[in-house]
């Protein structure tokens, strides 16, 4: 990969995270059918749909959000087709050379493109990656700076090569884009919220979609595809193929339990905004990757993100004398702007989180 086809010491990760040979691939990890809602707009107003059936799966999205933070939902309206062309285009990107990639490669001023040496938690990760904002351009924080309110813009490059590859990116947003705010309502029905609860924050979203791709790696059993990580936003849905590496730290004892790949289903996970919105009633899950060397392996998530400007806090209506907030706001832009700035120099401490902003019990 890279200009490091040979295998370099800082994608080895230290003993007690390296995978073990062989993980649990447990189907513990709720599937969810769709099909009540797939075909209509809008989750609360429509007649045909059985309102008993709604309720059902509104029960069982809740439930998969409090157990693991982590299901895969079928029949979920987006077709077939769409996903298969934007794989299609991704691999034919990645096969390019070093130096064809890296005509729209990511750095410090260009946030969006390619890129081939990130690091998690300060390993890097046997992985290259394509991001583009879901908005063109998307507005965010210019500083990290919290009394400096001077904003920025984040635009898509887009590469020559191969043709289509950005109408095809843009459908495929569009389709997810509906899918993922069909299941914030849920959620938000699932908590006792009304069903457009959380749509004021996603007026200027600054939601991004990532191509990743991991090459088979020489030393699987030293490296990761993805170091052990929470998404920060809001939530993930991920297209993953059937070669399968994606992890889950289980709650209940710890262990990495494998998800198995399901043809056509996508991958849901909560992250850390929405832990701090429910006050934990919904908690995000440790999730990693792991490479092996045969099979290359191409994943695609969509990463749920609010607008710059929003203050992150546990939600009015879910606080009360029993249940007091356990996080102090933080503005979601400046958090954005400090991850993100992790991503070009190999930070000796730790990075930005949400536990910074817990109040302790
Ligand atoms: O490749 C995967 O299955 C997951 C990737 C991931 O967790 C991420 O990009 O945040
Ligand atoms: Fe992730």
């Amino acid at each position: 990969m890279g200009d490091l086809g040979e295998f370099d010491s800082s994608f080895i990760q230290a003993l007690e995270h390296r995978p073990k040979p062989n993980a649990t691939e447990a189907q513990g990890i709720p599937l969810i059918d769709l099909s009540p809602i797939s075909c209509h707009e809008d989750v609360e107003t429509n007649s045909e749909t059985d309102p008993a059936s709604i309720e059902e799966l509104v029960k069982q999205v809740g439930s998969a959000c409090k157990k693991w933070g982590f299901f895969q939902v079928i029949n979920h309206g987006v077709p077939l087709d769409r996903r298969q062309r934007i794989e299609a285009v991704a691999r034919e990107f990645f096969a390019q050379s070093l130096e064809e990639k890296r005509r729209v490669k990511r750095d410090e001023v260009k946030i969006m493109g390619y890129y081939d040496r990130e690091h998690t938690k300060n390993v890097r990760d046997w992985k290259e990656v394509f991001d583009f904002g879901v908005e063109d351009p998307t507005l965010v924080a210019a500083s990290t700076d919290p009394d400096d309110d001077s904003v920025a813009y984040w635009t898509n490059q887009w590469p020559e090569y191969p043709p289509k590859f950005r109408e095809t990116c843009e459908e495929y947003t569009r389709d997810v884009g509906k899918l993922i705010m069909k299941l914030m309502e849920l959620i938000a029905l699932s908590l006792g919220l009304k069903a457009k609860r959380f749509h004021e924050y996603f007026k200027d979203q600054t939601s991004t979609i990532r191509l990743n791709y991991y090459p088979p790696c020489p030393s699987p059993e030293l490296a990761l595809g993805v170091g052990r990580h929470r998404d920060n936003g809001v939530l993930t849905v991920l297209a993953q193929d059937e070669v399968g590496g994606l992890q889950v730290k289980r709650r209940t004892d710890g262990e990495w339990i494998g998800v198995k790949p399901t043809p056509g289903a996508f991958i849901i996970n909560v992250g850390d905004i929405m832990q701090v919105w429910t006050n934990e009633a919904y908690r995000s899950a440790e999730h990693r990757v792991v490479v092996n060397s045969v099979k290359e392996r191409l994943s695609i998530p969509f990463f749920l993100n609010p607008a710059h400007y929003t203050e992150v806090k546990p939600l009015e209506e879910l606080i009360d004398e029993e249940h007091p907030p356990k996080y102090r706001p933080y503005v979601w832009g400046k958090f954005q702007v400090i991850r993100k700035r992790s991503n070009f120099i190999k930070l000796n401490v730790d990075n930005i989180q949400i536990d910074d902003f817990r109040i302790a019990p």
